[in-house]
């Protein structure tokens, strides 16, 4: 085959006023517009890859610059030299010996990174012709632990121990491929359940969920503790007792406000506390979690790199693993997690709360089902119902489970009238 080249790099700010009607609101991100530093891989054979990082509105046009910045290199390389060690490709772009000072592997430059080895990936698979879940169940174990950068994470997670438990997991690849393709992969939802949606709006949304075949619900909390009590026991009340109730703070608390109020909010059955504090307090959420249980502690969304994760897994804090397309540099350092969190036995049930994240985890779902996890017991892929008619291969939903995409590529390229018309600032949206 012909090799690829990159020609070009293209970066949009784009943002959708989501804030308007409160969608994605919880208690402290109150006013988000969910929106995206978008990049466009051009290449000299036609085809093109896509990549997004999700962000709130204000400060994408900083994470579309550092997206413009980490592209530049890529520029005139073949994309077979890219993808032939994804892993090293992930540690160039982190690497930058003077861009790094501004993280290292986290914030602004982090999310950028995340776009833009998405969009590799996007288009790696797109050349392939296969669908992103695909192209990584395909690879073999070695080809998987050349995609990661191991850096850091070898005390609790060799290359070899990768490779030796991809290779033990293969056994039941084609049982549980023809399972997922026919019943897809399990899903909550959280869109009835946004900060600033009224009473009324959430039993709504909660009794149309159930009509379609929803049974895991998720609620923002964070607010006054007696409203958020009457919030939760208002859905549980709706859902009933059967069907599975998850609340979400959002980072709202202090430590020890944290475990009074995840003990006071235990009283409608929680499945999992989400959020309760500050995401880089790793010892914080160790000690909410010993002194909540049977509630179990979720967290990951703003987990920034595979060293938090590790240590979340290492101190025992957390009981579900909420891995995040884009706040992790992309698909590479998120097999990294994948693996790091079967090793300790945490179910990963992706973070997507935005706009793409659906189009995004479904993949990395998939994939962790077919290839790492092997079960599906405990696991949930977070679903939120918004903005999917921007994309050309949307997520398929069928009673609140997650149908297999099928297009080559990750699933995220956006549509071009979109691109035109809710870009920043001068889409026709924002004019
Ligand atoms: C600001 C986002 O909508 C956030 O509230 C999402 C989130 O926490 C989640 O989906 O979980
Ligand atoms: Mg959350």
């Amino acid at each position: 085959m012909k090799e690829i080249r990159i020609t070009n790099v293209r970066v949009i700010d784009l943002r959708f006023p989501t804030s308007r009607e409160q969608i994605g609101s919880d208690a402290v991100n109150k006013d988000p517009d969910y929106s995206a530093a978008y990049c466009i891989l051009e290449t000299d054979a036609g085809i093109s890859g896509h990549g997004l990082t999700f962000t709130l509105g204000r400060g994408t046009e900083l994470c579309a610059e550092a997206l413009r910045y980490l592209a530049q290199p890529i520029v005139g390389r073949t994309l077979s030299s890219i993808t032939e060690k994804m892993g090293a490709f992930s540690a160039e772009v982190v690497g930058d010996t003077q861009f790094r000072w501004l993280g290292p592997e986290k914030g602004v430059i982090h999310l950028a990174a995340a776009a833009l080895i998405n969009a590799v990936w996007d288009l790696y698979a797109r050349v392939e012709g296969k669908p992103l879940w695909r192209l990584l169940a395909e690879l073999s174990p070695t080809q998987i632990a050349d995609a990661i950068d191991f850096r850091y994470i070898t005390d609790v997670l060799t290359r070899e121990e990768a490779i030796a438990l991809l290779t033990e997991r293969r056994a039941g690849y084609e049982e549980r491929l023809k399972h997922l393709a026919a019943t897809g992969y399990p899903a909550y939802t959280t869109s009835p359940g946004w900060f600033g949606f009224s009473d009324e709006k959430i039993i709504r949304l909660c009794n149309e969920a159930l009509a379609d075949g929803w049974t895991h619900f998720k609620l923002k909390v964070g607010g006054d503790p007696a409203d958020d009590l009457r919030r939760a026991r208002l859905v549980r009340k709706c859902i009933g007792p059967d069907n599975k109730l998850m609340v979400d703070a959002n980072q709202k608390w202090d430590v020890n406000e944290a475990i009074e109020r995840t003990r006071s909010l235990s009283e409608v059955d929680l499945w999992w506390m989400e959020e309760p504090t500050s995401p880089d307090d790793i010892l914080g959420h160790a000690r909410i979690r010993r002194e909540v249980r049977p509630v179990r502690i979720a967290t990951g969304e703003h987990c920034h790199n595979r060293v938090m994760f590790k240590q979340l897994l290492q101190a025992e804090a957390i009981d579900v693993c909420q891995i995040d397309s884009c706040r992790l540099a992309g698909v590479s350092e998120n097999l990294a997690v994948i693996l790091m969190a079967a090793k300790f036995g945490v179910p990963v049930c992706p973070h997507a709360g935005g706009v793409g994240l659906c189009e995004y985890v479904q993949h990395l779902s998939a994939f962790d089902y077919l290839c790492v996890s092997t079960t599906m017991e405990n696991r949930v892929t977070e679903f939120v119902d918004h903005l999917h008619e921007h994309f050309v291969d949307p997520v398929r939903i069928e009673r609140g489970r997650y149908m297999l995409p099928q297009q080559p590529g990750y699933s995220i390229e956006i549509k071009p009238e979109t691109l035109r018309d809710y870009s920043y600032p001068d889409g026709k949206v924002w004019k």
